[in-house]
């Protein structure tokens, strides 16, 4: 089962491309399209993704994709699983009236927001993203759901660069899973 999982892990790990310098020097920009242009990769991370959420999230009610390509694995696991799909955009790209938090980024700020009444108070909502690096993106989307009154129960990746130590870097309390990790 163990060495099953494994080698799901390595084939998907092998469908990953990574391009240096993107989109600035000095940053290894790891694609995640370039994985699910293959239809079968598509289907195995699917499965993955399900798999975990099922072993370790078996009460989520919401999964809350992060713009842009958390998009792409928070409505075909919400649609799997029967379950709410509920999107955090940048600002000014979602329409009627918004839930805002401004964070600091290392040069300047950005603003993430979510529609306003889309989560129920105390709803159980996993994050969900291609990947985290620093962990700035979780953090401030668990600030911005928690001020909604949500109940973040975690967060799920597909990729971890673990030497960012995001993990460590987001509010106590909140388990990150990552089905592959990188240096
Ligand atoms: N090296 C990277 N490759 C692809 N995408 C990246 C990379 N580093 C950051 N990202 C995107 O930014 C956020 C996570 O960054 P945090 O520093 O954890 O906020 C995530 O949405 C990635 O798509
Ligand atoms: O490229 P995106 O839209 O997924 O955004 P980010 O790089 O901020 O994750």
């Amino acid at each position: 089962m163990e060495a099953d999982y494994d080698k799901k892990i390595l084939e998907l790990k092998s469908k990953i491309k990574s391009f240096p310098d993107f989109p600035k020097p000095g940053i290894l920009f790891w694609d995640i399209f370039s994985a699910i242009s293959d239809g079968a990769t598509c289907k195995l991370l699917q499965s993955l993704l399900v798999q975990t959420i099922k072993a370790n999230y078996p009460d989520v009610e919401a999964l809350v994709g992060l713009e842009s390509r958390g998009f792409l694995f928070s409505f075909s696991l919400a649609a799997e699983l029967g379950i709410s799909s509920l999107p955090v955009r940048k600002k000014g790209k979602l329409p009627g009236e918004v839930v805002s938090h401004k964070y600091d980024l290392e040069y300047g700020s950005d603003v993430l927001e979510i529609q306003k009444n889309v989560v129920r108070p105390g709803q159980k909502c996993l994050i969900v993203d291609d990947l985290i690096a620093t962990g700035g993106s979780v953090t401030a989307a668990t600030t911005l759901l928690r001020s909604c009154g949500a109940d973040v129960i975690g967060c799920l990746v597909v990729i971890e660069l673990t030497s960012l130590r995001g993990r460590d870097n987001i509010p106590k309390g909140i388990p990150v899973h990552s089905l592959i990790q990188y240096d």
